[in-house]
């Protein structure tokens, strides 16, 4: 089992709460270093793992772990849903997406509130489909996280997980380490509020389980058919699975 990596290692709080301060942190200037830091191509891995729902035409969507929202208008806009909820533990995140449905003119199809994937505030069986974009890194008991959006999903829904993982083969293993390692950490030092923020993300990949080691939580988890899609040789992954 791989060590617990958190935010601000402080062990008298539980990651979970480290992680929500570190995102209200954060916030203000999420969009605009995801953007930058991944030159713009996380919108194009966005869309790979939204196209994956397009064969089951989901109609209500649980997006875990919205964040700022990005994933799920990315999905408004693909799949047409007649609604989508978003939950977050960041209230300031949530903030932020909440300013932008609003100005987007979008608050009839897409609602978001306070909710933790260990605990999502939804009963059994209740949406078509599930996902979750560079959140379940973030969880602080993946397992716990991924059984909960199992349980809230209808027989035959589909989860669709989106997460850096660690590609394998030289030469981007190399660069992607470098990149990660001591550029991303820089960007993030001089535009973000909090530095750690952005040593935390290679130090969360680096520990985190990716490919099969994956997978196989999914399974436990309760899914079935589950699929991985590796993007930009293994960079990001897109995990699938059905209850
Ligand atoms: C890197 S952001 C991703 C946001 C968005 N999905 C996106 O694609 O831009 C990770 C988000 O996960 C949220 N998060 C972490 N643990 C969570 C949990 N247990 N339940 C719900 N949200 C959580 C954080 O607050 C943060 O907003």
């Amino acid at each position: 089992m791989s060590k617990t990596v958190t935010p601000y290692q402080n062990e008298q709080v539980t990651k979970k709460e480290q992680v929500a301060d570190m995102f209200n942190n954060i916030s203000k200037t999420y969009d605009f270093l995801n953007h930058f830091m991944s030159l713009g191509i996380d919108i194009i891995w966005r869309k790979k793992a939204i196209n994956e729902l397009k064969i089951d035409k989901p109609q209500l969507i649980l997006d875990v772990a919205t964040g700022t929202g990005d994933f799920a208008f990315e999905a408004l806009k693909i799949l047409k849903p007649r609604k989508i909820i978003g939950v977050d533990i960041s209230q300031g995140m949530l903030n932020i997406a909440e300013q932008k449905i609003e100005k987007r003119g979008l608050g009839d199809r897409f609602e978001v509130k306070l909710g933790d994937s260990e605990k999502l505030p939804f009963s059994d069986d209740e949406f078509d489909a599930v996902t979750v974009a560079y959140g379940v890194r973030n969880f602080e008991d993946l397992q716990k996280g991924l059984t909960d959006i199992n349980r809230v999903l209808k027989p035959g829904g589909k989860a669709v997980v989106l997460e850096f993982s660690k590609p394998k083969g030289f030469p981007i293993k190399q660069l992607y380490s470098f990149y990660f390692n001591y550029i991303t950490p820089g960007i993030g030092k001089l535009f973000s509020k909090d530095s750690r923020a952005y040593t935390y993300l290679p130090e969360s990949v680096a520990a985190f389980p990716d490919g099969e080691a994956f997978i196989n939580v999914m399974k436990a988890a309760g899914f079935k058919n589950t699929k991985i899609r590796p993007l930009a040789f293994g960079i990001c992954s897109i995990y699938t699975g059905v209850k």
